[in-house]
């Protein structure tokens, strides 16, 4: 497969301006759900998140990442936590295929989280980020319920509850000689809609038509996509996009925002693009929390066969 053609680019400085005269709002919208139906991905600029506080946010990150294994290991899960995940430091198991260290944050409103020491200023910088990150969810969703059709303040309603969201600050190892330069293996993301700023090494590749489109690093910018949960509840209208990192010669550091919704939460296609429609839904419903298990598994106990893995096809009618 070779890598060619750039992700759909959306500027979203029309929601931060006031007035409208000049239609800015609708084509930004439109351009959010054409770049969604084609590619699922999508790199938004003027998004409100500030470029200095990206920039400071994956400096310190790197700092934090430059330490050694006893000082990064420090910020464990609390004993009994019931954080939905393990908030704090991980390094990914030396048999996975995926060479990658993280720090988990729930919202810093929550209290799972666990920060170290060092850098100053690292978990100020996580904690404005995880904010601006929410604030941007929270306009992509209503983006996305426009653009869904969908009644006026649906999502508002339906995923109200910000307390499955997690970010993760990500460090890959460089690619070496001797292995395959797996960073983090092709995969979709579970969750509603994720938000990726990177530093300049690159490596995020996204699948589209059969070819890894590379998601290059420009600075400023933000990589957004559409996650399983919007896939079904659009009948599989908006993609959620297959994607993956490879490694590059030098460490790459990222973080991810995941915008997620409750666990109890019953996930099946939407009758705007069902019965109103007249089609028929391509996926039965389910609990989202026993996907998310069904994914949890995947990664602590992965199928010898690789068509054994969970994905959304799982519920495929
Ligand atoms: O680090 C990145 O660029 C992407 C991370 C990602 O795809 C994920 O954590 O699901
Ligand atoms: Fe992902």
């Amino acid at each position: 497969m070779s890598t060619s053609g750039a992700l759909p680019v959306v500027d979203l400085a029309p929601f931060f301006t006031q007035g409208d005269e000049a239609g800015g709002v609708a084509r930004a919208t439109e351009a959010v759900r054409e770049a969604c139906r084609t590619h699922g991905f999508f790199r938004a600029v003027n998004h409100g998140v500030p470029p200095e506080l990206m920039a400071r946010a994956l400096e310190l990150s790197a700092a934090f990442f430059a330490l050694p294994d006893e000082e990064k290991a420090k910020p464990r899960p609390a004993e009994g936590s019931e954080a939905p995940l393990p908030a704090g430091y991980a390094r990914q198991p030396a048999h996975s295929a995926d060479k990658n260290e993280y720090l988990l944050v729930f919202d810093p409103k929550i209290g799972f989280n666990v920060y170290p020491a060092e850098p100053a200023g690292f978990r100020e910088a996580v904690e404005e980020c995880y904010a601006k990150f929410t604030e941007l969810g929270l306009l992509v969703q209503e983006i996305l319920n426009e653009c869904m059709g969908l009644p006026q303040g649906f999502f508002r309603d339906f995923n109200g509850d910000r307390g499955f969201d997690f970010m993760a600050a990500l460090r890959y190892f460089p690619a070496t000689e001797e292995e395959n330069n797996n960073g983090l293996s092709a995969h979709e993301d579970g969750n509603c809609i994720t938000f990726v700023i990177q530093d300049g090494v690159g490596g995020l590749e996204v699948l589209k038509d059969g070819e890894w489109v590379p998601a290059e690093p420009v600075e400023g910018s933000i990589i957004v996509n559409i996650g399983d949960v919007i896939h079904v509840l659009s009948n599989g209208k908006l993609k959620s996009a297959t994607h993956r990192v490879v490694r590059k010669p030098a460490h790459r550091h990222s973080f991810a925002f995941f915008f997620n919704i409750h666990g109890d939460k019953w996930i099946e296609p939407l009758p705007e693009f069902t019965a109103k429609i007249g089609e028929a839904p391509r996926y039965r419903g389910f609990v989202f929390n026993e996907y998310q298990q069904l994914r949890m598994r995947n990664k602590t106990h992965p199928p010898s066969r690789p068509e054994d893995v969970v994905h959304i096809t799982h519920y495929a009618i």
